[in-house]
């Protein structure tokens, strides 16, 4: 693991941002279309304020979430929402979106169906993960009920999650999905999840499921 720590939030959301469309731009050399994987929830918004304009080949960018909370995009909740909202603006537009989410009351019946949209575009060339301070990345919570599939080295491509204190169904990708990315990123704030990373290092992904990402990846923190 590569860990790097930044004065302030700001600092951190610039310079990341260069680091993705770097990463974007190295890939887009090599490949006709190239497979972004971003975070939802409440830390990647500033990162995506600074990448949107980045001045790359977007048109040929597939931007897919790392995960996705069972609701309609409209829903505030929704990960789409925000990585529409926040990330597929401006240069970032002519982005093609992959949504992990079909109108569906659970994730189950169309499983099938995002797989085969999705797994063309594997492998993951860059990804950015968030991490919660109950050391979840993506939707692998400790406890949730297909923790154990999903951490599986031959586990599927996706993977639906329920865990206690979590209001809705998700839709994750699996762990060994994120961890075959050929950049993997995680950004976290705070000294909350500081601490919660420390954790994470001495335990088992079952206990912290981080951890099964954590040694192919670049941490960036800042307070
Ligand atoms: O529920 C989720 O949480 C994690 C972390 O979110 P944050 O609000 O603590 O930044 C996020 O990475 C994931 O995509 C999301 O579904």
């Amino acid at each position: 693991m590569n860990f790097i720590d930044y004065p302030d939030d700001e600092l951190m959301a610039v310079h990341l941002a260069n680091t993705l469309a770097g990463e974007l731009t190295a890939a887009l050399e090599h490949k006709d279309r190239v497979l972004f994987v971003v975070p939802g929830g409440t830390t990647p918004g500033p990162v995506f304020d600074s990448l949107c304009d980045s001045d790359l080949d977007w048109s040929r960018v597939d931007v897919l979430p790392s995960d996705e909370r069972w609701l309609p995009e409209v829903h505030v909740r929704s990960n789409s929402r925000l990585i529409r909202e926040r990330l597929m603006v401006g240069r970032a537009a002519k982005a093609r979106f992959l949504p992990l989410y079909r109108k569906s009351e659970t994730p189950e019946p169309v499983l099938a169906e995002l797989e085969e949209a999705i797994s063309p575009a594997l492998p993951i060339n860059v990804c950015l993960l968030g991490m919660g301070s109950d050391m979840h990345t993506a939707s692998l919570f400790p406890g949730a009920d297909n923790l154990e599939t999903a951490l599986d080295r031959y586990g599927p491509v996706l993977v639906p999650m329920r865990a206690k204190d979590v209001p809705e169904p998700r839709l994750t990708l699996s762990a060994r999905v994120l961890r075959d990315a050929l950049a993997l990123h995680v950004v976290i704030t705070g000294q909350a999840k500081k601490a919660a990373l420390d954790r994470a290092r001495s335990l088992e992904p079952v206990k912290a499921p981080v951890a099964a990402v954590l040694e192919e990846a670049t941490v960036h923190w800042a307070p």
